[in-house]
């Protein structure tokens, strides 16, 4: 915005919103701040600016989830050497894997991990991303050692679904609605079950925007709208190119009714989420203080993750100096982690060398 669009959007909410909104035009809600206001006139001003943005929020979908290495960043270099540059700053996972048990020494390793993509290999249908049965065993062995939970944008309950494992923390809806081990768990403090949700009173909201969309997008082949009950998904990835544009309209024409909602990406998805300061990041932060490991120095958090809302995780792990994430992905990409793995099956290998490092040392201990 310029200056003079900001003047002018302060005046307004100094002069009050009666002869400034339209209710044709953009329908006020019931009760609202002068922070409400803020972004309803900015919406304004985006719905009146509308081809730009369209244009690139569909650059921004071709360029799909998460964002690829900046040329800016390895500019000096030939084409053909982004990968080999990349690799040196995101080793492979098992390249290091000496590396990473070693760091975990006298510490607890806390295992989080994404589920689509990460556990199970994308598909075109996400009703239809089922965890195969080697990776849910590995997992299972993974949570007998080491406290693990599942942190995905997926609603908690489908994400149990799919994963079916007690004994593990589920963090669904980008970690905005988070519960602990269903049955007893060495590593649950007491007897008390963690719950927490943090944007409960969005449920109406979701709900009713689910909806809106539902209906906005069912003339376009191909779209998926997923419910996951604290955000939404639009799924593009079986929609023509050439409809992308339609798509992102209709997306935007009923965001714009809600102001406290907010717009991201995933691969191939446009999110629909609360604008509160939750994501997988808090959530992080917020399993580890229920595992009594909020100011310790004793735990070694490891995420592996493949979306851009796993970003935020690695950002916290990289911000609080502790722990790893590692990114999965085939190509280079812009990331917080530290290291990488190419696929779903790398993390399974990745996972059962952990355990059985895990099984090694426990018995070198019991001998010594
Ligand atoms: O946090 P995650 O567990 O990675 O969940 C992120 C989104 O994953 C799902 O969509 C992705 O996987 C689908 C199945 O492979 C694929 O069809 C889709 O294109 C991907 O974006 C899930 O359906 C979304 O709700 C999650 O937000």
């Amino acid at each position: 915005m310029t200056n003079q669009q900001n003047v002018v959007v302060l005046d307004v909410i100094s002069r009050g919103v009666s002869n400034v909104l339209p209710r044709s035009s953009l329908p006020v809600p019931k009760s609202f701040s002068p922070q409400d206001l803020k972004m309803l006139l900015m919406k304004r001003f985006e719905a009146e600016n509308g081809g730009a943005k369209i244009s690139a929020w569909v650059d921004s979908m071709r360029a799909s989830s998460p964002t690829r290495i900046k040329s800016s960043t390895t500019a000096s270099l030939p084409e053909t050497d982004d990968t080999s540059s990349w690799i040196v700053h995101h080793p492979s996972a098992l390249s290091m894997f000496e590396q990473i048990v070693a760091a975990s020494k006298g510490k607890q390793i806390v295992m989080f991990l994404d589920y689509d993509g990460t556990l199970s290999p994308i598909v075109e249908d996400p009703d239809q991303a089922f965890m195969p049965k080697e990776m849910r065993a590995t997992v299972r062995d993974v949570a007998r050692y080491f406290p693990t939970a599942i942190v995905t944008g997926r609603c908690r309950d489908k994400v149990y679904s799919f994963v079916k494992l007690a004994g593990l923390y589920y963090a669904g809806s980008h970690g905005m609605d988070i519960k602990g081990p269903s049955k007893s768990c060495k590593y649950k403090k007491g007897n008390q079950g963690v719950l927490f949700q943090a944007a409960s009173e969005f449920l109406p909201m979701i709900d009713e925007v689910y909806k809106d969309l539902v209906e906005k997008t069912k003339s376009i082949p191909g779209t998926k709208v997923e419910n996951n009950k604290f955000c939404v998904s639009v799924h593009f990835r079986c929609v023509d190119e050439k409809s992308w544009a339609a798509l992102a309209e209709q997306v935007r024409s009923v965001l714009n009714h809600y102001p406290k909602l907010k717009l991201t990406q995933g691969r191939k998805v446009l999110e629909i989420r609360p604008t509160i300061k939750w994501d997988k990041g808090r959530a992080l932060e917020f399993l580890l203080e229920s595992l009594g490991y909020a100011n310790s120095t004793n735990v070694l958090p490891v995420y592996i993750g493949d979306d851009r809302s796993d970003e935020d995780a690695f950002k916290v792990l990289r911000e609080r100096g502790q722990g790893f994430g590692i990114l999965v992905s085939k190509l280079p990409k812009e990331t917080n982690a530290s290291y990488s793995l190419q696929e779903p099956s790398e993390v399974k290998e990745f996972l059962k060398r952990l355990v059985d490092w895990k099984k090694m040392s426990q018995r070198a201990a019991k001998c010594a």
